[in-house]
């Protein structure tokens, strides 16, 4: 889309907000009850009543149906997991839990569950800090790599998809970057070949509720590009289709296999966690959309090669790998690996986050790893929404940290080496499910709605050169803190559904990934500003008839990963994780490009109420500020229905309650209950909804600075 698109998009949200706020002023319910909460709220404006508190037809804001929800869908997924599609571990019959087997049936390396890491009990006693720089001996040993032994491939029984008319891109990857990496460089793993920010694309294949509906593939993939065919009806209600391109690092196509996205995605960067680096590898995405398919079998692959290095590569030098496996739910973390323990977050001094109470197992073999990885996913939160039956209702993050002591020995306790975090973010469209009716649910969603933008957030002001960076805005971001500052790698792997029927969600699931993608401009901003023209470039539309996928060519992987050009040596000071600037900031080099700001762009309108952008008048223009404004314009237009919703939901409660209370207005029948249950409801809700305004103000903020006036409803 387009910067004026984008523009006009939100001013219609607004003018819609601003009709509906009038239309809760004239029919929220009026009672004594409902007014405290109300003013507690600040929403003393939604007093007045209607005589007859009837609620108007509600905008079905969750129109695109989330995807791979409901009865076929379930049906799909089951069968799925029947015959081991995408969960191939868990298929196989699995050895009791590492911690419920007696000690004489642990494999060497195991510990017992007293001689665990302690976690974070003391504060100081958790390494976020990385070991100090000391040599560690490049012992290449090109016989070992060159014969590994192999465990058992997990993705042996990966269902594989008959349609062939596409071959992915991964599929021209050579057999193992690990071997590769280190042919190139036998002296350490080459980092400084690594890009920081790596953004992948995951289509899946149409699921069967989906191809009975006829619902059509609406993605077509190449080697690193996208079109997204998005079908809308003009006003004569003829089908017109409007293209969106997008061009990312890599995108991956319904027939690629989890063992080729591993390959694309985590491979690269498991030899330089030995290098003292952090990385993170994490999945975004609507309910659905093979999130957990994609992310499950990642950390048990690299396991098997970090394993492999330190038992080859890096043999006898006292490098150790630890577990650990917790989850964010509703705001809260679990330790996943100790019976869902609730632990708590803190930071010391040094700005450095610690997970306190979080058990660290110690492991030294593939079996082990897989036992833990089976037994944290087991206690994962999961349950039914609107969108998914088998819904990950939480942030689920995995690390891998290898650590080694001073000396190299095994006597003095072992410090931090690198660390490598997996993470599956729950489905990203959570805070709009409407069908979610039940208190908890909705609770959830709204905890998942706050951190996914607070990691927008985040990501923006990385993005902006900006000073403060709002790690503290969410649990998640917290934890995520360490992806994105500091000697770090991050890929994240967007993942779609193909279908029709999730245009939407699939394209702000890809404006969220380009938005990612942005942050690693630095590394080849020749390439990056042409990716981002053609992100951003005018939406081409066309008959449906013409539009719509048949075969895709194949493209050869000529793209190569954008160079990095930042140090690759560590400074020893930089353990305090002073937020630190992406590279393209330092080296300023897109400021060649003199492109239009948005203020440019923008002129005031004759009537003063809300001033939206200009077209441009000839030819496309971009630039990096327009971007943030059409960024930062979508936020508030999400931030607006996720406010609708609320106020929605809250009227709909009163409604029921209301209701009942009627039933209940019998002689004899005691109405206290029935007042303070819908007291109470009422005023979570409240607290909500103000939480929403207090965000919305702070977007309007910002608009502002941009010279947009928002609608004065809002
Ligand atoms: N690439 C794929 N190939 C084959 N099947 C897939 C693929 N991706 C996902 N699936 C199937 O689609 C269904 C939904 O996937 P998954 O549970 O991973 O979604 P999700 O994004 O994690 O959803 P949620 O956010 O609700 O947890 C599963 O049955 C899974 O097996």
């Amino acid at each position: 889309m387009n910067g004026r698109q984008g523009v006009q998009r939100s001013g219609a949200a607004a003018v819609q907000v601003h009709h509906q706020r009038q239309w809760s002023s004239e029919n929220f319910l009026e009672s004594s009850s409902n007014g405290r909460w109300l003013q507690s709220a600040g929403l003393q404006h939604l007093q007045q009543s209607s005589a007859t508190g009837t609620i108007p037809p509600l905008q079905d804001y969750n129109f695109y149906g989330g995807g791979g929800g409901g009865q076929g869908s379930r049906m799909y997924r089951n069968a799925q997991r029947g015959f081991g599609g995408g969960n191939e571990f868990y298929m196989e019959p699995s050895t009791p839990p590492v911690s419920s087997r007696p000690s004489s049936q642990r494999k060497s390396g195991e510990q017992s569950p007293n001689e665990f890491s302690p976690g974070l009990l003391d504060l100081h006693s958790f390494d976020t800090e990385l070991l100090p720089e000391m040599p560690v001996p490049g012992l290449y040993d090109g016989s070992s790599l060159f014969n590994p032994v192999r465990g058992r491939s997990f993705d042996d029984s990966e269902p594989h998809i008959a349609n062939n008319k596409q071959t992915g891109r991964a599929r021209g990857l050579p057999e193992n970057n690990l071997l590769k990496s280190f042919a190139a460089d036998k002296e350490k793993a080459n980092a400084s070949s690594v890009a920081k920010i790596k953004v992948v694309v995951r289509k899946r294949p149409l699921n069967k509720k989906e191809l009975a509906k006829n619902e059509e593939d609406i993605i077509e993939t190449y080697s690193n590009s996208l079109t997204v065919h998005e079908t809308k009806l003009k006003v004569d209600l003829t089908e017109y289709v409007e293209k969106h391109e997008f061009v990312f690092d890599a995108v991956l196509n319904e027939e690629v296999s989890n063992d080729e996205v591993y390959r694309e995605t985590v491979e690269p960067i498991v030899p330089i966690i030995f290098q003292r680096t952090k990385a993170t590898c994490f999945a975004y995405g609507q309910t659905g959309s093979g999130k957990t398919y994609t992310m499950k079998p990642l950390p048990l692959k690299a396991s098997r090669d970090i394993l492999r290095l330190m038992h080859h590569t890096y043999r006898s030098q006292g490098f150790q790998l630890f577990v650990s496996f917790f989850e964010i739910y509703g705001g809260k973390l679990f330790d996943l690996l100790s019976d869902r323990k609730k632990l708590c977050m803190r930071e010391d001094g040094k700005q450095q986050v610690c997970i306190v109470g979080l058990q660290e197992y110690k492991v030294s073999d593939v079996e082990t790893i897989k036992e833990l990885i089976e037994k944290g996913s087991s206690s994962r939160s999961t349950g039914t929404t609107g969108a998914n039956e088998e819904s990950s209702r939480s942030h689920a993050i995995l690390q891998l940290a290898i650590k080694r002591s001073a000396d190299g020995s095994e006597s003095k306790p072992p410090r931090l080496v690198g660390k490598l975090s997996f993470i599956d973010l729950a489905g990203s469209e959570r805070g709009a499910d409407t069908t979610d009716n039940d208190k908890q649910t909705r609770m959830e969603g709204a905890e998942i709605n706050k951190s996914l933008l607070a990691l927008k957030e985040c990501i923006r002001a990385l993005d902006n050169d900006q000073g403060h960076i709002p790690f503290r805005g969410s649990k998640l971001t917290e934890v995520l803190r360490d992806s994105f500052v500091g000697n770090s790698r991050t890929v994240m792997i967007s993942c779609i559904s193909p279908s029709s029927g999730c245009c939407e969600h699939t394209l702000n699931t890809l404006r969220y990934a380009d938005r990612v993608k942005s942050l690693s401009k630095g590394n080849n901003p020749k390439k990056d500003i042409l990716s981002s023209t053609i992100n951003l470039k005018e939406s081409t539309t066309a008959p449906l008839s013409s539009a719509l996928p048949t075969t895709s060519p194949y493209e050869d992987d000529t793209d190569a990963w954008p160079e990095q050009n930042e140090r690759d040596d560590f400074d020893a000071s930089e353990d305090s994780y002073e937020p630190e600037k992406p590279v393209w900031m330092k080296s300023g080099k897109l400021e060649q490009f003199n492109l239009p700001s948005a203020q440019d762009q923008l002129r005031k309108p004759p009537n003063g109420q809300t001033r939206w952008k200009e077209q441009p008048k000839s030819g496309f223009k971009n630039s990096n500020s327009d971007d943030n404004l059409n960024a930062l314009l979508q936020e508030e237009e999400d931030l607006v229905n996720a406010h609708r919703k609320q106020v929605e939901d809250t009227m709909n409660i009163v409604k029921e309650e209301m209701n009942l209370l009627v039933e209940a207005d019998q002689p004899g029948n005691q109405l206290d209950d029935y007042v303070a249950r819908l007291n109470a409801i009422l005023s979570q809700k409240a607290a909500g909804i103000m939480q929403l305004q207090t965000q919305l103000a702070h977007f309007q903020k910002r608009l502002k600075e941009h010279n947009v006036l928002v609608s004065s409803g809002y």
